[in-house]
């Protein structure tokens, strides 16, 4: 089994400083946790070149969504603290209504005022109805996109199946050109046929417009040939952050799932020999009723 750390490659930026003037996401010494709660991300730093195709990768509760939200511009940050393509993901609201920074998280979820938070978005409306009325798409792409991830215009989104429902997910998410995409585990329902071809129409579209993927997934059937950078997270932290070809154990192990196994492994038991800092609390916290558990299964 490899014992990744002592070839540990640069932790804090991926890319040589000529590069990094040019980078497309651009994260420095970011420190970030929700409201009341100490920091899920600690001193993280990353930056991806224009044409990069970077797998996000950690074991669960790593920090990856959170991370993917503070690039996508859902918290805010300090303006220099994330830049996509040069621009202040959270200030300049121009970056996603554009589409140049899209953003496709793990469900669909819709924010409804009154309801005072976001809901799954699966009301009774037509693919078609959703895909043709965004404004200012050409057309030529549509039909590409609606094509290659096999949609039908008629289905009703309250009728479909999980898969088809985040084929019309991603479809919406990419009618834009993009300049950088943020993936969050977005292929888990697709068949795959269906993922393949999503692959290499990404790679294709990366390649040929020098756009930039960040991309979070437990799975990695196919990824290979398809990443051009990896990003390791582990509580929070960046562990090691380098294009495929400067990642020694990526060299040594021609097989993702093997390295990417023995990185979780060494997580796992490292986080196992620090103390959870709310074990403590928990045990001092009066036992809670079943009836009231039961809420909760
Ligand atoms: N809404 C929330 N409020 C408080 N803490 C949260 C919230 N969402 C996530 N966390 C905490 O933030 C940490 C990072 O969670 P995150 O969802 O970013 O992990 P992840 O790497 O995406 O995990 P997974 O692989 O399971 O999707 C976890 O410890 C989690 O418990």
């Amino acid at each position: 089994m490899a014992a990744p750390f002592s070839d540990a490659v640069d932790c804090h930026a991926v890319g040589t400083s000529s590069e990094l003037s040019e980078d497309s996401v651009a994260v420095s010494s970011l420190e970030w946790g929700f409201p009341g709660l100490p920091p899920v991300l600690h001193d993280f730093s990353l930056h991806l070149p224009g044409g990069s195709r970077c797998l996000l990768l950690g074991g669960n509760g790593a920090g990856k969504t959170t991370l993917l939200q503070v690039l996508a511009g859902k918290h805010m940050v300090g303006k220099d603290v994330v830049r996509i393509i040069g621009r202040s993901a959270f200030h300049d609201i121009k970056l996603t209504s554009t589409g140049e920074l899209a953003y496709l998280g793990p469900q669909w979820r819709r924010t409804i005022a009154s309801a005072g938070h976001d809901i799954p978005l699966q009301g009774d409306i037509g693919a078609g109805d959703m895909i043709w009325r965004v404004e200012g798409v050409d057309p030529n792409r549509r039909q590409l996109l609606v094509d290659l991830l096999g949609i039908d215009k008629n289905w009703r989104l309250n009728k479909v199946s999980d898969g088809q429902r985040r084929r019309v997910q991603i479809c919406m998410g990419l009618l834009k050109p993009f300049q950088v995409l943020l993936l969050d585990e977005i292929t888990v329902d697709m068949d795959v046929l269906g993922r393949l071809d999503l692959l290499n129409f990404l790679k294709e579209e990366s390649e040929r417009r020098h756009a930039t993927i960040l991309y979070a997934t437990h799975i990695f059937d196919g990824l290979e040939p398809w990443i051009t950078h990896v990003a390791h997270v582990a509580n929070g932290k960046l562990v090691r952050g380098a294009k495929v070809e400067d990642v020694p154990e990526l060299k040594r192990n021609k097989k993702l799932l093997t390295t990417a196994e023995a990185w979780l492994r060494h997580d796992r038991d490292s986080s196992q020999h620090v103390p959870e800092p709310s074990a403590q609390k928990q045990s001092t916290m009066p036992l809670m009723p079943s009836k009231h558990m039961a809420f909760y299964r």
